[in-house]
């Protein structure tokens, strides 16, 4: 279980937002919501350690992640809402390094199975400069399919997919989510996942 008690951000000189609460029990979503600069990368980017809370605290199974900040990385996987994908480097390698940097490296056998359920077939081995930005967005999804994370942290994961490509990232949230996996996203359209969740409010 996730929960976040009483957060609150500042940007430059402004507080973006306060008293933000919230709990994400296991195998449940929650999606974050609000116009466009209310704070919702800002949030999520708080949760995955990236940024610090001017005020408030997590707690990841009852305990402050302040306290179990390594045990609560090791479950967590972040996507930013820029694929964050080099564009010398191929989709195989791509995803092959980003699993080595986040400390579990991933067998070319694996990596190119993800690659090819999340329709790259075919695009493996291209240098990333030359792919769509939804075929980039996919490089990115791909981690999702080899992640043992618990946690997942998706900015804007929807950006930029086809239809065909949207109902495939709910498919793999649901199986997520079916696991007992937890998820926390922002979404700018209406999402349809299976099982429980709920909705965080940022801004008017
Ligand atoms: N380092 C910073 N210094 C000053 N202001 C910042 C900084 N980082 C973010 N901001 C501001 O904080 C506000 C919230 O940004 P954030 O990206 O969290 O919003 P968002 O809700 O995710 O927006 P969007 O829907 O456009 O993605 C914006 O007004 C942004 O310009």
């Amino acid at each position: 279980m996730l929960q976040a008690h009483g957060l609150a951000c500042d940007r430059g000189d402004r507080r973006l937002f306060s008293g933000v609460d919230f709990v994400v029990p296991a195998g449940e979503w929650l999606q974050v919501e609000g116009p466009n600069g209310a704070g919702k990368t800002s949030l999520l980017r708080i949760v995955a350690g990236l940024a610090g809370a001017a005020e408030g605290h997590l707690e990841w199974e009852g305990r402050p992640v302040a306290e179990a900040r390594d045990e609560f990385h090791a479950r967590l996987l972040y996507l930013g809402h820029a694929p964050a994908i080099k564009d010398d480097l191929s989709a195989l390698e791509n995803l092959q390094i980003a699993a080595a940097v986040a400390g579990r490296p991933l067998d070319e056998a694996t990596a190119l199975a993800a690659l090819r359920r999340i329709g790259l077939a075919g695009r493996e081995d291209l240098p990333s400069r030359v792919l769509s930005q939804g075929q980039k967005r996919r490089v990115a999804l791909a981690r999702l399919l080899c992640s043992q994370a618990r946690l997942w942290v998706l900015d804007e994961p929807f950006v930029a997919l086809d239809v065909a490509a949207v109902d495939q990232l709910c498919n793999i949230l649901d199986e997520h989510l079916a696991r007992g996996g937890l998820l926390l996203f922002t979404s700018h359209q209406a999402v349809h996942l299976a099982g429980s969740g709920g909705n965080l409010r940022l801004g008017r």
